[in-house]
């Protein structure tokens, strides 16, 4: 939590302010119960009015003071915990985009959102508790101190009894509750997780039936995290009670003491019942302290999981050594071989190609033979664990992140659609796109084919995640914008297979005279979308089988052959021509 009071710092002022009304509150608290016992015993026992109306405006006149400086307080300590929060919440955001594919994986995405939500309001809770009774209480209890001493110190010798007692109590909250706060936030995670699945997976849930078996597995989750809550406010409900009778029977003790010393004469009524309201607020300092020890942990589990994200060093780094490519495009991987983080076996294994400018490659292999990964090493996603993948001879690691991507439109394997306009989604943020570029764009990748139909055309509002669009509209506005920027490589990964033989073949003829100057990588697992390659890298396992156009692959590689022969008969599977492009 230390950690995370740095992030106060452009709040000082605030702070400080706080820290100020705080001492007037602390200041006023102390001094109302000795203004009392002077009325009692200078005033009321004397008869003295005149003495009772100056000291009773007194009395006013300081409360009102405590009130706005309570008030003001308030204010104060809000506006800088949730100035830090806003700070934490930016922070958190500007480290998740630096993050790597690998960092993301590591955190999951349900915990990145717990975090830059849940974790950081508990912050702010615990900043607005630190500010206001972190010091008030020790304040107010040494205080307390201090004044019932000088009214009476043989009176306040209660306290030995009382407050081993108190703290005993809050020591047992204190051992009790800190490991509960760390599961909880887990199992917020869990539930957010769930509940993501939940919500995004609605489609094939209900295909499947699964409604019920859903509901319990958030049943689930939502139960485990209730009862944890639970634990913990059930040891908060036991504390309250044994502090209320702690309190209850030292004031008892005071009666009892004082009243015998008032007896023999040795102590005033004013100054018992001052000492009574001191000892009371010294409690309930105890009180304020076992409260800040219930919060206290839990915000810094927050802190720490907080702090967890904002430590991690992204893998994939900006070079200290940038180098722009020159060339023309080509992709060329030397030897790569590459593992998931955690994982025991490689996804590539001694990967060796090249990909020339205004030729296509195209990629084919099963499902999980490590298609995908090529693409996210090319565009650091990921880093190589061994080799070197180079674009004009230059390492990608030594490219500025921006540039690489910049050189690159990529269409993944699932179009992602954002809210906002299909023209929105198509220029994507790239002011230096003109009209005609998107417009271009849409007519290659045949977004215009089903946009004239809608009455504002391109400029038709998507829904967030694309749920008014089919699957193949959504790949064909992901098409078009990797082409829009008029890059130098294009990577498509699996893009066509949304798109019915038709689309796919328009599409394809329409791109490949645009993009005929470019280097074009395409993934595919439909033999028809890249049998006219210029170059076709079958991949099995991670391992590259073989690399050819597919004539040469038909009677060198068998891998190939199967794949071919698994789609088409043996007269299609004849057909392809290298240069058919
Ligand atoms: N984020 C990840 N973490 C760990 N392993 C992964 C991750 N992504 C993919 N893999 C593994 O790496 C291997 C290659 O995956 P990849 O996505 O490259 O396959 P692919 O050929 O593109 O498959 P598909 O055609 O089904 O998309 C698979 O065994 C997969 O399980």
């Amino acid at each position: 939590m230390i950690k995370i009071l740095k992030y106060l710092k452009p709040y000082t002022h605030l702070a400080l302010i706080t820290v100020a009304l705080v001492v007037v509150d602390s200041y006023v608290t102390l001094y109302l119960p000795d203004l009392m016992s002077q009325i009692v015993d200078k005033g009321i026992t004397r008869g003295n009015v005149d003495y009772i109306w100056q000291t009773g405006a007194k009395m006013l006149l300081v409360s009102l003071i405590q009130v706005l400086a309570i008030i003001f307080m308030s204010l104060t300590s809000s506006k800088a915990a949730m100035g830090v929060g806003k700070d934490l919440r930016n922070h958190i955001f500007k480290k998740v985009q630096s993050f790597s594919l690998g960092e993301i994986d590591q955190f999951s995405t349900a915990s990145l959102i717990t975090r830059t939500t849940n974790d950081i309001t508990q912050i702010q809770q615990a900043i607005v508790m630190i500010l206001r009774m972190v010091i008030r209480a020790p304040v107010i209890a040494a205080g307390s101190i201090v004044m019932a001493v000088s009214k009476d110190a043989k009176l306040t010798m209660i306290l030995l009894v009382s407050v081993p007692i108190a703290a005993v109590a809050m020591y047992f909250i204190f051992s009790k509750t800190m490991p509960l706060f760390k599961s909880m936030q887990k199992k917020i995670d869990r539930l957010n997780l769930v509940l993501r699945e939940r919500v995004t997976g609605v489609r094939v849930i209900r295909a499947f039936n699964k409604e019920d078996h859903e509901k319990e597995r958030f049943e689930k989750a939502n139960v485990d995290l209730t009862q944890t809550a639970l634990k913990v406010n059930r040891i908060g409900a036991v504390i309250f009670p044994i502090m209320m009778i702690v309190m209850n029977f030292t004031i008892i003790a005071l009666v009892w003491f004082g009243s015998k010393q008032i007896d023999m004469g040795q102590l005033q009524v004013g100054s018992m019942m001052a000492v009574m309201q001191y000892v009371i607020q010294i409690l309930f300092s105890f009180i304020m302290i076992s409260m800040i020890f219930i919060f206290l942990p839990r915000a810094s589990v927050s802190a720490q999981r907080v702090i967890e994200v904002l430590k991690t060093t992204p893998t994939v780094l900006q070079p200290s050594d940038p180098t722009e490519p020159t060339g023309k495009g080509v992709i060329r991987f030397e030897d790569v071989s590459f593992y998931y983080p955690g994982a025991k076996e490689a996804a590539l294994e001694n990967i060796s190609f090249e990909a020339q400018p205004g030729k296509m490659t195209a990629i084919i292999g099963s499902t999980g033979s490590g298609k995908t990964t090529i693409l996210n090493l090319i565009m650091r996603f990921y880093d190589v664990t061994r080799g070197t993948v180079k674009i004009d001879g230059v390492d990608v690691r030594h490219i500025p992140l921006e540039r690489l991507r910049g050189m690159i439109g990529y269409a993944p394997q699932k179009a992602v659609i954002f809210s906002g306009t299909i023209a929105d989604n198509i220029r994507f943020g790239r002011d230096e796109l003109s009209n005609e570029d998107v417009l271009r764009a849409a007519e290659i990748a045949q977004v215009d084919e089903f946009t004239q139909k809608m009455p504002e055309g391109l400029n038709s509002p998507v829904a967030q995640g694309g749920t008014n669009l089919s699957g193949g509209q959504k790949q064909r506005i992901s098409i078009a914008r990797a082409i829009a920027g008029k890059p130098k490589i294009y990577l498509f990964d699996d893009t066509f297979s949304a798109l019915d033989f038709k689309t796919d073949a328009r599409v394809r003829a329409k791109l490949l005279k645009e993009v005929k100057d470019a280097t074009v990588i395409i993934v595919a697992q439909r033999v028809a979308t890249v049998m006219n390659a210029d170059q076709i890298i079958v991949i099995k396992d991670g391992k590259v089988q073989g690399i050819g156009n597919h004539k040469q692959l038909m009677n060198t590689c068998p891998v190939y052959k199967d794949i071919v022969l698994s789609q088409l008969s043996e007269e299609e599977a004849v057909g392809g021509d290298s240069n058919g492009k």
